[in-house]
């Protein structure tokens, strides 16, 4: 694309880090605000779900896990900044899409939290832990295959793996934004390190990238179990729903059909095509079965390899995928 086209996309994406940035008095409230516990926000329990959580919590459970991860002392993090720094990515997810939302990424943080409490070195925490925050930053409740056709802006800015780069580029801005600049501590190395630990994390959460290599991440992780690549972690917790008591999991996977039938329904209109299997409306029956197969190909093997042993996630996934088989025999 010309070089003003990608100047005026690049300009439309600060304009919306600017129109993102947290109001002066919701900074000043959570600053002063006394943030509860981990145990008493259950944050370290691999069966949490943020589902009632007053807004207002979900936004201290995020400070709680950056103090207890101890990454605000060790990276002289400004206490200011980070209350602006969360109050901005939480703004900077669309709360009209019924999935990917400021829920959906603070129940992967926290995933990622439980699992680092309990495996890391500093930095990594520290990345994992902003990656995980940003990952979804400003997504449309729209594939990359959805913009890829239909020529949004994105795609032209990206090419592959569109909306991934777009939420590292939000991450990006938002860090550098004043007032928001948490990593500002951190000497010119653990800057530059992080910074490409953050964007490898992000765009490792492109489901299509996952499937691409997983077989090289399985016959490697064989060998080294003890440091899963990153964007292992990544995945696992983008994907942590799916382990979830029985309860939570119907309630998010009912979340995510409504996102995906929504697209469906965009595509049979703007493209005039019947759209996929899992995004077609009239297949709701089929959800259970779909289910099954999307933890039989997808979740079980990653789980599987990440905790041989029987982890709290490993047999979350478990007992869904016999939830979700009840379901389909009844069908
Ligand atoms: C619940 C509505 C149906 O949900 C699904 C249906 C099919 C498949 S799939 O494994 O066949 N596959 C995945 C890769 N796509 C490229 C092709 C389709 C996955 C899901 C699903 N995805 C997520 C992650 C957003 C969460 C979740 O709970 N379920
Ligand atoms: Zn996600």
């Amino acid at each position: 694309i010309t070089e003003e086209r990608r100047a005026s996309i690049e300009v439309t994406q600060e304009v919306l880090a600017y129109h993102i940035t947290a109001a002066e008095q919701e900074i000043q409230a959570l600053q002063e605000a006394t943030v509860p516990s981990a145990e008493s926000l259950h944050i370290l329990d691999f069966h949490f779900s943020d589902f009632g959580l007053p807004e207002d919590l979900t936004t201290q459970a995020t400070i709680r896990m950056f103090l207890d991860l101890n990454l605000v002392q060790e990276f002289n993090m400004d206490y200011k900044s980070l209350c602006q720094w969360v109050l901005t990515v939480r703004r900077g997810y669309r709360n009209n899409v019924p999935y990917h939302n400021w829920n959906h990424a603070l129940s992967t943080a926290q995933s990622m939290f439980a699992m680092l409490m309990t495996i890391f070195s500093r930095l990594e925490i520290l990345a994992l832990m902003i990656a995980t925050l940003n990952h979804d930053l400003d997504h449309r409740g729209v594939s990359n295959s959805y913009i890829e056709r239909s020529q949004q802006p994105l795609a032209q800015l990206y090419g592959h793996s569109s909306l991934e780069n777009h939420h590292y580029n939000l991450c990006l801005f938002i860090l550098n934004n004043t007032g928001s600049q948490i990593l500002s501590g951190l000497c010119k190395e653990d800057h530059r390190t992080v910074l490409h630990m953050i964007k490898r994390a992000i765009l490792a959460t492109d489901l299509t990238v996952y499937m691409e290599r997983r077989s090289e991440f399985f016959s490697l992780a064989k060998k080294t179990i003890h440091s899963p690549h990153r964007s292992m972690l990544m995945t696992a917790s983008d994907l942590s729903a799916i382990t979830k008591p029985w309860p939570e999991q119907k309630r998010i996977a009912s979340l995510v059909a409504m996102e995906f039938f929504a697209q469906g329904d965009k595509e049979k209109e703007e493209f005039k095509i019947k759209p996929i299997d899992i995004m077609n409306r009239e297949n709701s029956t089929r959800l259970p079965y779909m289910q099954v197969e999307y933890i039989d190909e997808i979740c079980y093997p990653l789980y599987k390899v990440l905790f041989d042993t029987c982890s709290p996630l490993l047999n979350g996934c478990k007992k869904n995928r016999e939830n979700w088989l009840h379901l389909a025999e009844e069908a």
